[in-house]
């Protein structure tokens, strides 16, 4: 095979109480990718459509997830790469993220599959480090292995698949603001009381019970983020009124989308999920801000070939 068309999907990372750790990966929201073999060695970036991003290869996340997977199976062949860009950089549901996993995933096809899941998710994160300024890997690891992920530890990486309930949909707002992940990391604070740390912990795993049993009213019981929501909200223009919409409309919970300004709900059944879109976009339709909403079910396959 020398080239390849994928589809890379959009990720929500954090998942309210899992900072750092717990993701899922969107089904209908994502970028397109085509990746080229060239006999020269190296990596170019030759076409990006929908975004304004940088082509040198060290400043593209993309660029440098090839380069890392390209040295470690001491390829024979360099790669052209084009980004179709449909998630806007800054959004929050994995801009970044998705040309990192994107790219590994495809190169790793074009070698022949060598690496596994975990392996192509720490190339990813070399990529992801471009954008961020840390290695981490929960819009990674979604998009690689699908559904549900939890990271369990980046050094050494290992990284957990969860189960999909079968009901679960997301609604996401998407205020056309940018909040970059480093800047939204920056105003974090660096120590936490213990008991708060004590509840976040105890949603975390509550929520992980809860997707193993389908547990719709515990997954809703364990939407909850007394750590990083407080700060980052503030950044978001009228967070409190799409959080009060959500829930007033049958979602079982949500929260910042990543780093944000993307907000998101989970609900069971598309019914409910539409419902909560119809009320969140009202809340922003009184502002001048700009916005996408997206309904998707979660997707478990992750990232899709559309043509080899
Ligand atoms: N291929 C790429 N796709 C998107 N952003 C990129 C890419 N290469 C470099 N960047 C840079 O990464 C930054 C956007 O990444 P950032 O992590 O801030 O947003 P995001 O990925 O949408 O959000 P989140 O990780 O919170 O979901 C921008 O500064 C952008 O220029
Ligand atoms: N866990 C990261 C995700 C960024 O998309 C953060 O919240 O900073």
């Amino acid at each position: 095979m020398n080239e390849i068309k994928i589809f890379s999907p959009a990720t929500v990372a954090n998942v309210s109480c899992g900072f750092d750790v717990l993701g899922f990966c969107l089904d209908n929201v994502g970028d397109e990718m085509v990746i080229k073999k060239t006999t020269e060695k190296g990596v170019k970036i030759t076409k990006i459509v929908g975004a304004n991003l940088p082509f040198e290869t060290q400043n593209n996340v993309a660029g440098v997830a090839a380069l890392a997977i390209l040295d470690a199976a001491n390829a024979d062949f360099g790669v052209e790469i084009e980004i179709y860009k449909n998630i806007k950089p800054g959004s929050g549901i994995g801009s970044s993220s998705a040309s990192a996993s994107g790219t590994v995933f495809a190169i790793n096809e074009l070698l022949g599959k060598p690496f596994n899941k975990q392996q192509l998710t720490l190339f990813g994160m070399k990529g992801e480090a471009v954008a961020s300024g840390t290695e981490h890997a929960d819009n990674v690891a979604p998009g690689i292995f699908g559904g549900f992920t939890l990271v369990k530890e980046t050094t050494p990486l290992k990284v957990v698949q969860l189960p999909t309930p079968s009901e679960l949909y997301a609604t996401i707002i998407h205020p056309q603001i940018e909040i970059k992940t480093s800047e939204a990391r920056a105003i974090l604070p660096k120590d936490i009381p213990l008991s708060k740390a004590v509840k976040q912990w105890a949603n975390v795993g509550s929520l992980v019970s809860a997707l193993h049993t389908s547990d719709y009213d515990l997954i809703a019981d364990s939407l909850n983020d007394l750590i990083v929501e407080p700060y980052r909200s503030q950044l978001i223009p009228h967070f409190d009124e799409v959080k009060a919409a959500m829930m007033n409309s049958g979602a079982l919970g949500g929260g910042i989308s990543g780093s944000g300004p993307s907000i998101f709900s989970l609900s069971k059944g598309k019914e409910t999920a539409d419902k909560v879109a119809d009320a969140i976009r009202e809340v922003y339709s009184k502002t001048d801000i700009e916005f996408d909403i997206h309904v998707s079910k979660i997707n478990a396959q992750g990232i899709k070939i559309v043509k080899n």
